[in-house]
Formats: C-alpha cells, structure tokens, sequence
C-alpha cells in the first residue's frame, strides 16, 4: 500500500472530513471551518555575518478565530511551506477547542535550516519576521509561541520588536519568553509533560501503567526530550531516541536525562557515546515497544510503515505525524493513536496560563502551573474518551476531531456567523 504524496493541509482536511458525520455538522459550516480565515507571505532580508544578504520565506496563518484570538506557534526548519503553516495552523484551531482553551488557531514559519545560521543572523531573521507579520499578530489577535528550532530566546527577541514598535513593553504578545521577561515556570517542559500525562491515562485506560512499559521517542528536541525525561520519572523505561542524525537503543533502557543534557549543550544523538545499539529513524518506528512516541516531523508514520509497527500504542507528539491511510491501518490492526491535538496540547495550555499571567500581571508558582495543566489534560482525555465511546468512532483521532468540530461549529452558530 503507499501513500498519496505528503500534504499536511490534505490530512488534516481528511481527518476533519472523517469527524462531519459524527459531529453532525452542516456541509456549510464545515466547508467554513475547513477553509483559513488568511495567510501572509513575508520576504524577510537578512543580512549574513559574511555582508551578503538572502531573503527567507515566512508565513503566518490564521485559520480560525470563531473561539478568541489566534494561537499557534512558530517555527524555523526547510520544510516550512504554506501548505504546512495552514494544516498546523487547522490542527491548532482544533487543539485549542478539544482542550476548551478561549482561543482559535494560527501557526508561523519561516523556511530555513538555523543549524546553518549564527545566533546574529537567527536574531536578525527573527526580528524582520516580527516586523514582517506585527500589523497581523497583537495581545487579543494573534499570540504566537515557541515550534520546532524557536524557543525564549526566540520569543524574547519577537516579544522585543513588536514592544519597541508600540512604544511600550507588551510580554502578551507572545508567549513561551523567559521567565525574566513574563514567561511562566513550566513552559518549556510543558508539551513534554502533557504528553507524559496522556500516556500515563491512555496506558492506565488500558490497565497498564508507565512502570511496565517501554517507550520509543522519534525526536529528543523540547519535546521529546522532556516526554522522555517525565516518563521515566514515572518509572517508564525510554529504550530508544532519536534526532535527524539517526536513533540510539538500549532495550535495558537509556539515561534520558543524560541524552537531554547533551543535546541542550548543543550535542547531537550521533555524539552520545553510552552503552547503546545505534539505529536509523525508520527502525525507531518499527521497534517492539509498548508505546511510540513520533515527536518530530510530519507524515512520518505512513501507511507502509504502520503495517510494521510493532508497538501496542502511539501517542503523537509530533504535529501530524500520522497519515489517513496509516490511521487505517492502525484502526485495522487495533492499534489505538492518540491524536496530536491532544496528546501534545500541553504546550499550548501552558501558553494560555503565561498569557493569563501577563494580561492580570500577576505570576503563579510551577506548581500552580503543573496543577492547572494536568488537570486540564486529563478533563480533555476523558471527554475524548467519551465522546469514543458515545460515537463508535473508528479511531480516537475521530472522537477528539468530533468533540473540535463541534465546538467551533456552535462557536461559529452563536456569533451568528451563519445565516
Ligand atoms: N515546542 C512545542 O511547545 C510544541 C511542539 N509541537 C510539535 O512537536 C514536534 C517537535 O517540536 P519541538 O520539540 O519543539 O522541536 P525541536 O526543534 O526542539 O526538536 C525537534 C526534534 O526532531 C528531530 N528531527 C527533526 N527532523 C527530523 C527527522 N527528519 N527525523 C527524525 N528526527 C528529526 C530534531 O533533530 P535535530 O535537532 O537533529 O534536527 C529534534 O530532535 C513538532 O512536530 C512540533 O510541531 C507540538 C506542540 C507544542
Ligand atoms: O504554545 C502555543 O501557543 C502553541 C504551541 C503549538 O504551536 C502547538 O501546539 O502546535
């Protein structure tokens, strides 16, 4: 079996196509809801330490804002286009409406590899970004927030520009700063710690628990690298990561708070020297484990790879790691997935929590924070869980798709944005 050639936009349309049954949607609303709202294309000039300039391609995409303000991320890699920033920038009005945030969707990007950047020219780029889109983004528009390769230091320099523009410090503007500058405690763990948490209840769903599993990571970024680390402080043994440079596997297990140290000192998975097998990202997805865990690029779990899979459960930290055809496959071979737009809504709550702080200029503890998010995950999983149970959807991404469109839909009813 193969797949149609990737598109981000064309599997978040079909996931939310196979949802209009259930959520019994109108075939306007959800030609509305399916459709973003607009999209910009920024030419950012940027000037290279050599005195040579180039123009990098950014995008931000509101999608939908029937909910509250725009909300979604930003990020830095090659594999930015606008098909992708409007697909992720879907996947957040959604995520944002099963996890009941006031908020809609949006997402960013700029098409480039910051490996091949100095700090100085990632400043620069980032800054011409802000500038490029700050007519668009704003406190109760459009709040954008750390993706792939953008983080604080990423967030400050966007939160700075914006300010300096308004004649005044704005830290609502973004969120996921350093906490110097208004960011919360817990932002950085906080997507790694939601998807802890959801694989702890799916595992529990399933009269299982973290002590008696095994857990591959795709991807030791923030977010891998943090699922990684709160798992195994659950007691879950992490036998195998990964990053671009390829996979480590010990199935004794290995020390995920020794790997997250060596990427955060700039290392890569290929430099870890411990007592480990090295694999490739393709084997990774294959291994026997109970839970895979992608939580890198898009569209890596295909349906020729789903017909391999060897683990019990996904949970998906990534954005759209999973095709409709290897949804399929999965649902076939029973396979439970939980979806992105929960399993990594961690992120994005806490954001919400910073946002809250910065508008009431009030700052709560991490144990506040930790508090308030769990507890919203697990409201969010239960609900989707019902919602599996009450539909008979094939699949849970299905039943989480069902309860986000049904949301936006009643959104968009009573603003009366339907005649
Ligand atoms: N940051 C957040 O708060 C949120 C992130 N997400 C999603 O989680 C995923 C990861 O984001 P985040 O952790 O922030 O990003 P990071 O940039 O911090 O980390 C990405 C990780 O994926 C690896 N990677 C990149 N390309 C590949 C590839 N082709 N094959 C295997 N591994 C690869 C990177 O390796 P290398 O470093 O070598 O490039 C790195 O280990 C994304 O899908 C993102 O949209 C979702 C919700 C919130
Ligand atoms: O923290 C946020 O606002 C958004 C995070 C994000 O981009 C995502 O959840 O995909």
């Amino acid at each position: 079996m193969s797949d149609e050639p990737p598109s981000t936009l064309n599997n978040m349309r079909t996931q939310m196509q196979r949802a209009q049954e259930y959520a019994q949607v109108t075939e306007n609303v959800f030609t509305r809801l399916k459709h973003p709202e607009r999209t910009l294309e920024v030419s950012l000039p940027v000037l290279r330490d050599d005195g040579t300039e180039d123009i990098f391609k950014g995008y931000r995409c509101q999608f939908s804002g029937a909910r509250g303000p725009y909300k979604g991320g930003v990020r830095f890699h090659p594999s930015v286009s606008q098909d992708e920033v409007i697909a992720l920038a879907g996947l957040m009005s959604s995520k944002t409406a099963l996890v009941r945030l006031p908020y809609g969707g949006a997402k960013g990007g700029v098409v480039c590899n910051p490996k091949e950047l100095s700090r100085d020219e990632i400043k620069r780029m980032t800054r011409r970004y802000m500038e490029g889109i700050r007519r668009m983004v704003g406190p109760k528009m459009d709040i954008p927030a750390p993706d792939m390769n953008t983080g604080p230091r990423e967030m400050a320099w966007m939160m700075d520009t914006y300010s300096v523009y308004e004649g005044h410090t704005i830290p609502e503007v973004v969120t996921g700063k350093p906490i110097e500058l208004g960011g919360t405690p817990g932002r950085i763990e906080a997507t790694g710690r939601g998807v802890a948490n959801i694989t702890e209840q799916i595992l529990n769903y399933y009269s299982r628990s973290p002590e008696d599993s095994t857990i591959a990571i795709q991807g030791f970024g923030n977010v891998g690298s943090w699922a990684g680390r709160l798992l195994a402080e659950r007691g879950a043994n992490v036998v195998a990561t990964s990053d671009v440079t390829g996979g480590i596997y010990n199935p004794k297990g290995i020390d995920t708070h020794e790997v997250g140290e060596l990427i955060e000192s700039g290392g890569q998975i290929g430099d870890y020297d411990g007592d480990i097998e090295r694999i490739s990202n393709d084997e990774l997805l294959r291994l026997d484990v109970d839970v895979l865990i992608p939580a890198a690029v898009s569209h890596v779990i295909t349906a020729d790879v789903a017909e391999d899979v060897r683990a019990d459960i996904i949970v998906e930290a990534a954005n759209g790691p999973t095709t409709p055809e290897a949804d399929d496959v999965l649902a076939e071979r029973d396979i439970p997935t939980v979806p992105d737009i929960l399993a990594n809504a961690g992120g994005v709550i806490v954001s919400y929590l910073e946002w809250v702080q910065n508008t009431q200029e009030y700052s709560w503890t991490l144990e506040e924070v930790n508090a308030d998010l769990e507890r919203r995950m697990t409201e969010a999983f239960e609900e989707m869980m019902d919602a599996y149970a009450e539909y008979e959807t094939p699949d849970l991404r299905t039943a989480a798709y069902t309860l986000a469109l049904d949301r936006q839909a009643t959104a968009h009813e009573q603003r009366g944005l339907f005649p």
